[in-house]
């Protein structure tokens, strides 16, 4: 039986902190970062206040994006405080709500189409943690296959701690600790597969990103996989997530590197315009909803590739489903709904937590109590169905 979803009624949980503390802090961070006007800032500050203290809102009729919000994603929230509304819920429609705000949803007007976080995503892209990131490329010149391959993994999955919501209000943990569930071997024995598509499903800009651009370069330079496929927003969300132009920035920053870096930027510029390297922007990645409810053409897509790697804690957060599991249950159970293999690479940024062994949630409760929220550590999960067995080829 499913779990309870997870909602931020509990004022001593995770959630209520991100309502109350983040959000404060990244509007004040919004309007130091932009000119907003006396409009723009009063409709920011409306939200904030309807978020904190009122009932959630739906988009008038005919406001873009809400023949989705109001029709196929409408889970019969709208009315209920925000914070008693699933979190996963409510805060992919707070990030809707902030969009509308600040101008870029609007039909016309010189607000449309801005990013709201592009000059936090811009100024983390131009910084020096990216140079590092892409001269590390050189030392793995010379490394085997596989070598290669679990480095890139492991950059593209502690890439993840770069996150620049969770950095508002959180400190970013230095240093790699072992993994709490680690199942690299069954992700490269699938990748040693080769041969057919790779669904890598983003999730941050810049930091996070640069990596698994390297480690697309690597699968499709060494014959780990036919083609990627690079699943992306549509829309800004959750701060850093990556969209179209973070990507395309992101790719003009390494192509530009010197080194491998450099190389790899150049296989994949190349890769972009022969078809090897795909990207998908499908509204669902900007849904309020778990993976298990996408809808038919994302599903085929999903069905038709040999892996899918999910990128990420909100991706974690969808594709498990967001609810109170005791950390036990198999990581294999809560992705049975899922069409095809897929890998998870996550640092771990809020309370849901799945297929960890018994001793290993009692040796991380007894030495960390915030281990599930505060983003120091990180698994890598895999779920390869069975030819023949349901969700199986
Ligand atoms: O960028 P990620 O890894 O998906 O993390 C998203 C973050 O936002 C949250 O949804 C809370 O805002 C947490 O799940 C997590 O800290």
């Amino acid at each position: 039986m499913a779990a309870p979803e997870i909602t931020s009624s509990d004022p001593d949980g995770f959630p209520y902190g991100v309502w109350h503390e983040r959000h404060p802090a990244l509007f004040e961070r919004l309007k130091g970062a932009f000119p907003f006007s006396s409009a723009q800032r009063a409709a920011l500050d409306a939200l904030l206040e309807e978020t904190r203290h009122g009932s959630m809102e739906p988009l008038p009729d005919d406001a873009p994006g809400a023949a989705l919000w109001n029709g196929a994603w409408d889970r019969g929230h709208y009315g209920k405080r925000w914070t008693d509304a699933p979190f996963l819920w409510a805060e992919s429609y707070f990030y809707r709500r902030l969009r509308g705000a600040v101008g870029y949803h609007a039909p016309e007007g010189a607000w449309r189409g801005i990013d709201p976080f592009g000059p936090f995503k811009d100024a983390e892209l131009a910084g020096d943690a990216v140079d590092e990131q892409l001269a590390s490329l050189d030392e793995l010149d010379r490394a085997l296959v596989d070598e290669k391959t679990d480095a890139l993994l492991l950059a593209a999955l502690w890439g993840n701690r770069a996150d620049l919501g969770f950095l508002l209000t959180a400190e970013e943990e230095g240093g790699d600790r072992p993994l709490v569930a680690d199942e690299r071997e069954a992700l490269r024995a699938l990748l040693r597969d080769g041969g057919g598509r790779v669904s890598l499903v983003a999730d941050n800009a810049g930091r996070e990103l640069i990596p698994d651009l390297l480690l697309a370069a690597h699968l499709l330079g060494a014959g780990r996989a036919a083609e990627v496929r690079l699943h992306i927003k549509p829309h800004p969300y959750y701060v850093s997530d990556a969209t179209t132009a973070d990507v395309l920035a992101a790719l003009r920053r390494t192509a530009a590197a010197p080194g491998a870096a450099g190389r790899a930027g150049h296989l994949l510029w190349r890769a972009l315009e022969d078809g090897r390297l795909t990207l998908d922007a499908h509204p669902f990645f900007c849904a309020p909803l778990g993976y298990a409810e996408m809808p038919d053409d994302l599903r085929a897509d999903f069905a038709s590739s040999a892996l899918t790697l999910m990128k990420g804690d909100l991706n974690y957060r969808r594709l498990v489903g967001d609810r109170h599991w005791p950390a036990t249950v198999p990581f294999a159970e809560v992705t049975a709904h899922f069409p095809g293999p897929v890998a998870a690479l996550r640092t771990l940024k809020s309370d849901v937590a799945t297929g960890l062994t018994a001793s290993t949630v009692a040796a991380l409760d007894a030495a960390d109590p915030e281990w599930r929220t505060n983003g120091a550590h990180a698994l890598i999960q895999v779920r390869a169905p069975v030819a023949g067995a349901p969700g199986g080829a």
